[in-house]
C-alpha cells in the first residue's frame, strides 16, 4: 500500500470517532464531515504546485508563492463526496468543480453511473477526488478511468475511512493514484460494508434510512 497515506493525527480520530457511533446525528455527521475533510485537505494538498510571485509589503519588496487553484478540479462521488466540496473549496477556492454519480448495486456491488458533469481537465495540474467510503474499491476505479479518459493527470483521491480491499483495488488498477484517508480499517463484510466502518455515509448525512 505505497499509495496510502493515513492521516490519523488527534483531531481526526476523535471526530471520526464521534461520526462512528451509531447515536450521532446528521447535522453533527455533516459538521464532521466537513471539519475531517478540511484537515485531511491540509495533507493531501501538502505536494501541490507552488509559483513564485514578487510583492509588496508595507517595507519592501519581496518573492513570495502563489497556487494556481484555478488549474486544479475537485470531483465529488455523488451522493457521500457532496458532505465533502464544501470544505476543500474553503481551502481552494477557484477550483472547478465536477460531479460524478454513482451507486454501488446492492446485490454485485459493481458501480452504477447515472451523472457525470466535468469541467475540462486537459489544462488541470490535479484532480481532488472526494469521497468518505473506500469499500470494494469498484466506484472508485469506475471514476478515476472516468477522469484519466478525460485527460486528468495527476489524481489524488481523498477518502474518510478506507478498506484494504478497497486500497488494494486502486493501486492494483491506477498505481500512480495516490490515497489519503483518515482510517484505515480492518475488512469488509458479505454485503462490502467497512467494519467497522461508520454504516452507509450518504444515508447517514441525508438521513434517507
Ligand atoms: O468502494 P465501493 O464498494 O464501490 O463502495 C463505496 C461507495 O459506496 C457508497 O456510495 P453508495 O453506493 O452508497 O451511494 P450513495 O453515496 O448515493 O449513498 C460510497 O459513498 C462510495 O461511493
Ligand atoms: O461501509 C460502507 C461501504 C460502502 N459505502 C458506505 O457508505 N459504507
Ligand atoms: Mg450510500
Amino acid at each position: 500500500m505505497k499509495n496510502l497515506f493515513i492521516v490519523d493525527h488527534p483531531l481526526i480520530k476523535h471526530k471520526l470517532t464521534i461520526m462512528r457511533n451509531k447515536n450521532t446525528g446528521p447535522k453533527e455527521f455533516r459538521e464532521l464531515l466537513r471539519e475531517i475533510t478540511f484537515l485531511l485537505a491540509y495533507e493531501a494538498t501538502r505536494n501541490i504546485e507552488t509559483i513564485e510571485v514578487e510583492i509588496e509589503t508595507p517595507l519592501e519588496k519581496t518573492k513570495g508563492y502563489a497556487i494556481e487553484d484555478k488549474k486544479i478540479v475537485v470531483v465529488p462521488i455523488l451522493r457521500a463526496g457532496l458532505g465533502m466540496v464544501d470544505s476543500i473549496l474553503e481551502l481552494l477556492p477557484n477550483a472547478s468543480v465536477g460531479h460524478i454519480g454513482i451507486y454501488r448495486d446492492p446485490l454485485t456491488l459493481k458501480p452504477v453511473q447515472y451523472y457525470c458533469k466535468l469541467p475540462d481537465l486537459s489544462n488541470s495540474t490535479v484532480t481532488f477526488l472526494l469521497d468518505p467510503m473506500l469499500a470494494t474499491g469498484f466506484s472508485a476505479v469506475h471514476a478515476i478511468r472516468i477522469l484519466k479518459e478525460k485527460g486528468a493527470k495527476q489524481i489524488v483521491f481523498v477518502s474518510l475511512i478506507a478498506a484494504p480491499e478497497g486500497v488494494l483495488e486502486v493501486e492494483k488498477n491506477f498505481p500512480d493514484v495516490k490515497i489519503y484517508t483518515a482510517s484505515l480499517d480492518r475488512q469488509l463484510n458479505d454485503h462490502g460494508y467497512i467494519l467497522p466502518g461508520l454504516g452507509d455515509a450518504g444515508d447517514r448525512l441525508y438521513r434517507t434510512k
